[in-house]
């Protein structure tokens, strides 16, 4: 078997008293995709800050292209080929979609980084059409596209994105869903965090996360998944007043 591009074993975060990732492990291969599901607070985030390298973890292990990844700096993560589209939509308010487009990557060789801004431009032609308009002005899917093509434009071999969808009109949602499925056509591997289980659209793996744990593994194209995904969250409710402690 192949050797996984991005291997995670036993990842443990704490935020002083809290818990946020109690020994999750994860593989993800060359231009494979993963779909990550769970409710507020179950710790995605945290393990995509983990894996680019914005927050430490106490324990645990991450290999990425065989090297190891923990207690590197978030740019030399960058560099190495993991891009982080982190959650919240900031972009440069003020600059042009062009120049967000062009703000990171100036390690990258001109005429790739040229290629990457095509790649970006037929991926979402509506930026095209928005080229010189201040990235401050961009409807919410808009935003998304350049975050993601912005993303595209570090040459990544792992693309991490956090609630692409949050918000968005469900057509502009599958707008965004069709983008990523190309993007890792190009050999990107995705690792998509989410909520909205309209990202099983896509296929790919399915892992949920529950309180800084893995409790489901599957594929999006297994059949009853939906059904499954939602059991997987039902029995991840937080329990009722009935079923509350005194
Ligand atoms: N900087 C922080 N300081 C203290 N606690 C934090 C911090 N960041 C996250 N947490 C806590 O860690 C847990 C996991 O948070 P995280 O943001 O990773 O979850 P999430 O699954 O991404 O949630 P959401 O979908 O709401 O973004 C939560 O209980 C959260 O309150």
């Amino acid at each position: 078997m192949a050797k996984p591009l991005l291997e995670a074993t036993d990842l443990g975060v704490r935020y002083g008293q809290a818990t946020a990732l109690d020994g999750v492990g994860l593989s993800l291969g060359p231009g494979e995709r993963v779909i990550m599901l769970g409710r507020n607070g179950a710790g995605k985030t945290t393990l995509l800050n983990v894996l680019s390298g914005i927050v430490p973890a106490a324990r645990g292990t991450v290999t990425f292209a065989g090297e190891p990844l923990l207690g590197r700096p978030a740019h030399a993560i960058v560099r190495g080929g993991l891009a982080h589209v982190c959650e919240g939509r900031r972009v440069f308010p003020t600059m042009s979609v062009r120049d967000n487009l062009f703000s990171g990557g100036g390690w990258i060789a001109r005429h790739r980084r040229a290629e990457l801004h095509d790649q970006a431009m037929d991926l979402f032609p509506r930026l095209r059409e928005r080229y010189r308009q201040a990235a401050g002005t961009l409807s919410g899917g808009e935003r998304q596209m350049l975050l993601i093509a912005r993303g595209l434009m570090l040459d990544p071999k792992v693309l991490l994105l956090d609630e692409a969808s949050q918000g968005l009109a469900p057509v502009v949602v599958d707008e965004v869903l069709a983008a990523v499925e190309r993007i890792s056509e190009l050999g990107v591997a995705a690792l998509v965090v989410e909520q909205n289980t309209r990202v099983l659209g896509l296929s790919g793996r399915v892992i949920i996360m529950s309180t800084g744990r893995l409790i489901f593994s599957g594929h999006s194209g297994d059949p009853g998944i939906l059904d499954q995904v939602r059991q997987a969250y039902l029995d991840d409710a937080p329990a009722g007043p009935a079923g509350a402690a005194s």
